[in-house]
This record gives structure tokens, sequence and C-alpha cells, in this order.
């Protein structure tokens, strides 16, 4: 029988839902209206897409999209200047720096100059180490949506063995962080591991974060186990494919990711989630 599709379209779709009607009913009760402050520098193309995709998401929850464009050529302290203003601004709950920066920008500067209670994306070190230490905090989007994507299977996570392909700050290591957290056993696999098809075999959920379009063959996958791939890759014809070669995986997997349509939604519908809760966090 193929993979069951975790259809993270729907999964995001009732989030927003939910989370339309919770800003509703703050406006009902005089509460402030959650406002994100959304960041873009410089024309990378993907960015542009997905920083549009979550100012439309914005306006479709009832948030305020505080909207700023810089050119590429944004200095370092101009930046800086930007994030002490969003930080002092009662109205902004959310900021969110779309990345990759331009290289000229220090981004991990950036990141750690953003109030840690209006870091929505969850990259701050203080609400990383609070996902080291199981403190409550702004989770990393990506690899808390892939758990909550999780919660929409019949996968119990405790006990069951995880394989992280992938260390970046993004996605590899919280995503090892959250499922160890759910209490899996947990490998971690990058470009050095040796026997990685030994690696992916192992593993009852496998989550691929590389960025490499089909780096994973379908075959290797264990049957019965539930893929996640979060690899978005973008090829010349400008068809979207993930890190694992589909039909294969499909075949031998219990529950599988669609690339698009899967792990991108998540990310997404997270962070409107997060800024809610900064939100109530900051303000009631
Ligand atoms: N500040 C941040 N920068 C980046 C993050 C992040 O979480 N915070 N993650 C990635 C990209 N990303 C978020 O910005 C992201 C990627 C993909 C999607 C998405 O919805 N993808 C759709 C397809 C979109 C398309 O048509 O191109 C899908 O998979 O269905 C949302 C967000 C890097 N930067």
């Amino acid at each position: 029988m193929p993979a069951r599709i975790i259809d993270g379209k729907a999964i995001a779709a009732d989030i927003r839902d939910q989370i339309q009607t919770a800003v509703s009913e703050r406006r009902e009760h005089g509460q402030s209206t959650p406002g994100l402050a959304v960041v873009l520098v410089g024309d990378n193309a993907a960015s542009s897409v997905y920083v549009r995709m979550k100012r439309r998401d914005c306006e479709q929850v009832g948030f305020v999209s505080q909207d700023y464009d810089l050119p590429a050529t944004t200095t370092q302290a101009e930046l800086m200047a930007l994030i002490d203003e969003l930080n002092a601004n009662p109205a902004t709950h959310g900021i969110l720096v779309q990345l990759p920066l331009p290289e000229s920008i220090d981004a991990q500067a950036v990141i750690e100059r953003i109030d840690p209670a209006k870091d929505v994306d969850g990259f701050h070190p203080q609400n990383v180490g609070r996902l080291v230490l199981r403190l409550p905090g702004l989770r990393s989007c990506t690899p808390h949506g892939v758990m909550t994507l999780l919660q929409h299977t019949d996968v119990d996570p405790v006990g069951a063995h995880a394989v992280v392909v992938g260390q970046s700050n993004i996605v590899g290591r919280p995503m090892a962080l959250e499922l160890l957290n759910a209490r899996c056993t947990v490998t971690v696999c990058h470009s050095r591991t040796r026997d990685l098809r030994d690696q992916v075999a192992q593993a009852d959920i496998l989550v691929a974060a590389v960025g490499w379009t089909g780096f994973i063959p379908g075959e290797w996958i264990k049957p019965g186990a539930t893929v996640i791939d979060v690899g978005i890759n973008r090829q010349p014809d400008g068809r979207l494919l993930g890190d694992v070669e589909p039909a294969t995986a499909m075949a031998r997997a219990a529950w599988m990711t669609p690339v698009p349509g899967g792990v991108g939604p998540l990310t997404r519908a997270t962070l409107l989630e997060n800024t809610l809760a900064a939100t109530r966090q900051l303000d009631g």
C-alpha cells in the first residue's frame, strides 16, 4: 500500500482558521491585534516568494503585517537600528528577518539583536537554549511545524528511532532537539556521516533537510517509516522537488509529506502561532 500523505496545506489551513478566530476574539475583548514585522533585505528570488506568502498569511488571519523591504546595500548598522526600533515598538509583537541575508551582513549578530520575546523565528540563542532545556519559549518554525505534522499521523514518537539528515541551525539541530523532547531516540547525520544508507535504513521517522534534490534514494527507506521531506528544491523548469526521491519512497513508507504542500505551509503556520503566543506574552 502506498504511503499516506501528510497534507501540510490542509493542516496549515486549519491552524490559520483557529488563529483568525483567536484574533477576532481578542478584538471583541478590546485586546491588541498581533503585529508582525517582516524584514526582507535584498532581492533573493526564493526569499521574496516566502515573504510574500508570510505577509498574505498575516492579512488572512487578521494580523498587522509591518513590511520592510530593504535594498541589498543596507548596512549592518542600518539593519541593527531597524531592529532596535522594532524592539521598542509596542505595536510590533514579532520580528522576522528573512534568511539568507546578503553576505555583507552578519546574520548571527542581527538574530542576537532581536528581543527574545519578539523572536518569532525562534533563532535567538535564548530561545534555542530554552528548547535545549525543555523550557517554554518561542520555537523554530520548521522543526516545530514538523512536530505538528507528526501529530496528524498515528505515529507514536516515544521510543521511535528518528534520523535527521542535515545539521543546520534553522532545521537539523533544533529538529533533533524537538524529536528528543518527544522522547525519540535521535541520530543526526551530516556530510561526514559514514554509511548514510545504513543510518537512513534504521529510521522509523526520517527527516530529510539537506537541500539537495533526491539526495535520499527511495530504496533506502525502511518499510513502514514516516518520511518528512523538508527539502524544497526548485528545478530549472520551475517544479519543486524534495530531498527524498519520491516514487520508491512512497511505495515503502507508511506516511510521507509531499513537496510542495508538506513542511513549507507548516513553517508559515508556526510563525503565525508564535506571533500570537508572543502577543499574549507581551500584552496579555
Ligand atoms: N527568517 C527565516 N528565514 C528562513 C526560514 C525561516 O523559517 N525563517 N526558512 C526557510 C524558508 N522558509 C521560510 O521563510 C519557507 C520555505 C517554504 C515555504 C513554503 O510555504 N513552501 C511552499 C512552496 C512555496 C513555493 O511555491 O515556492 C510549499 O512547500 O508548499 C515557506 C517558508 C529559509 N529562510
